[in-house]
């Protein structure tokens, strides 16, 4: 996506942007156009976890554990931390160990990808791909894991909301303008 607020600004990315935020918040999906409109690289560190392993995300969690899948993500975040600057999707949860914030902030700037429980459920509910949601009453896990969450997701340095219906290219809009505010990140050039 190259849209009106980029083209023929050249805005310069100076840290990289790591996505954090909720299942379902679009950590992926709005990381990807992000990072095409800033035209820097796209990581995700659920993607190079399976890559790197050549298994699923669920199935490292069923063969291995979760701390085994834990300890690989702080791994894959520093290693990702210290290329040149690019957006990085996060999962879920990387962004719960104060470790890893740290690391984050240090490196980086944390964008909180922020949802309400309606809309993270609309977009979950019909993939069985998080191994997290496997239980009896998915949306009650779901509605557990957020509460416990957000308190951590809104240590994050920035945080742009996520509304129902907006698309995904003009949320990675919303993010470019939330990352205006921060000269340091992102240079108008
Ligand atoms: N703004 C949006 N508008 C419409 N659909 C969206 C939006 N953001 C994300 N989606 C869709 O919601 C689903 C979940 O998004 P995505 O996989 O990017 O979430 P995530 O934050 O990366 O989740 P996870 O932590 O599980 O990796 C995808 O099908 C994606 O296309
Ligand atoms: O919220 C979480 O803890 C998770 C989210 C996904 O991105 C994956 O990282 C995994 O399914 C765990
Ligand atoms: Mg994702």
């Amino acid at each position: 996506m190259q849209g009106r607020e980029t083209r023929g600004l050249n805005p310069k990315l100076k840290k990289t942007v790591v996505l954090v935020g909720m299942m379902g918040a679009g950590k992926s999906a709005v990381g990807r156009a992000l990072a095409s409109a800033l035209n820097v690289p796209f990581r995700d560190s659920d993607a190079e976890i399976e890559k790197a392993a050549n298994m699923t995300i669920a199935e490292i969690f069923a063969r291995d554990g979760e701390a085994f899948f834990r300890r690989k993500e702080t791994q894959v975040i520093e290693r990702l931390l210290d290329a040149r600057p690019a957006v990085l999707s996060t999962g879920g949860g990387a962004y719960m160990t104060e470790g890893n914030r740290s690391m984050i902030t240090q490196k980086g700037v944390a964008v909180w990808l922020d949802a309400d429980l309606k809309v993270l459920w609309g977009r979950v509910r019909h993939k069985d791909t998080r191994p997290l949601l496997r239980t009896p009453d998915p949306l009650a896990t779901l509605n557990e894991i957020y509460e416990r969450r957000v308190p951590v997701y809104a240590l994050a340095d920035l945080a742009v909301k996520s509304e129902q219906g907006l698309s995904i290219d003009a949320m990675a809009r919303k993010v470019i303008e939330t990352l205006k505010t921060r000269p340091d990140v992102l240079e108008e050039s």
